[in-house]
């Protein structure tokens, strides 16, 4: 047991998703997995343990932020033991080329968070990189499926609604899409020394305003699950 996951030690895989979204995790759990347990309901943050093509499999949802995420995924690697995060999230489009329904494979994560800049001190800019084997796993088999995906920086920020940052100018540097979790996922995977990889779908693009409807959004989500799933156990 954690402070936020009650689940008895051994019940959590090696391998776990990261959904921000406590229903995703259980809509997850209940249509990839088999012989699914459910081992967190504490604040309704949803933790499973099931198998896929004969391999156990967790998924654990971490809420919206990074303070949220950072909870989590803290608790699972230190606490658990788990050696591979991987988020399994939504984005909103920035740059031209990302189109709604698209996959992002966080290569990189660029932050207006403090938590970097607390962990290091001012004068040091620490990148927060994405594990080179999940995302070439993840990006062979994005490949072979031949889904419309995209690798590269993503923006993780502190606010959904956010006056303040100038988004465009990240974009002229390359930043694909936003986001709210993978930096300080990365940043807590580099300290205990295990694999994260970020892998998300467009569901927005802040740019040209468009956003998926819900039954789009499920659809397009099916693709990101089975491409996480296949990345978790190969
Ligand atoms: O769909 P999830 O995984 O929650 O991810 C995105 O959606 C939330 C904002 O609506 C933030 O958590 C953001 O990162
Ligand atoms: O953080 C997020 C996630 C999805 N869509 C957005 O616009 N922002």
């Amino acid at each position: 047991m954690s402070t936020h996951i009650n689940a008895p030690a051994g019940s959590i895989a090696d391998t776990v998703l990261l959904p921000g979204d406590p229903l995703r995790a259980q809509y997850m759990a209940e249509n990839f997995l088999t012989d699914v347990v459910r081992y967190n309901e504490v604040r309704a943050a949803y933790g499973y343990t099931g198998v896929y093509r004969g391999q156990k499999v967790s998924i654990q949802a971490t809420g919206m932020g990074m303070p949220s995420i950072a909870i989590y995924s803290t608790e699972l690697m230190r606490d658990y033991g788990v050696q591979r995060l991987i988020r399994t999230g939504t984005c909103g489009g920035l740059a031209e080329e990302v189109h709604l329904r698209d996959i992002v494979l966080a290569q990189a994560a660029t932050t207006d968070s403090s938590m970097i800049v607390n962990t290091f001190g001012p004068g040091v800019s620490f990148a927060p990189t994405g594990d080179f084997n999940l995302l070439r796993k993840a990006a062979t088999i994005a490949e072979t499926s031949k889904l419309s995906f995209h690798v590269g920086n993503v923006l993780g920020e502190d606010q959904f609604y956010n006056d303040n940052l100038d988004r465009g100018k990240l974009t002229d540097y390359g930043v694909l899409a936003t986001e709210m979790e993978v930096p300080a996922l990365y940043l807590l995977a580099a300290k205990y020394r295990r694999q994260a990889l970020g892998i998300m779908t467009v569901s927005d693009h802040l740019v040209r305003d468009e956003h998926l409807s819900a039954e789009e959004r499920q659809l397009t989500l099916n693709q990101m699950i089975e491409l996480a799933l296949q990345t978790a156990i190969s």
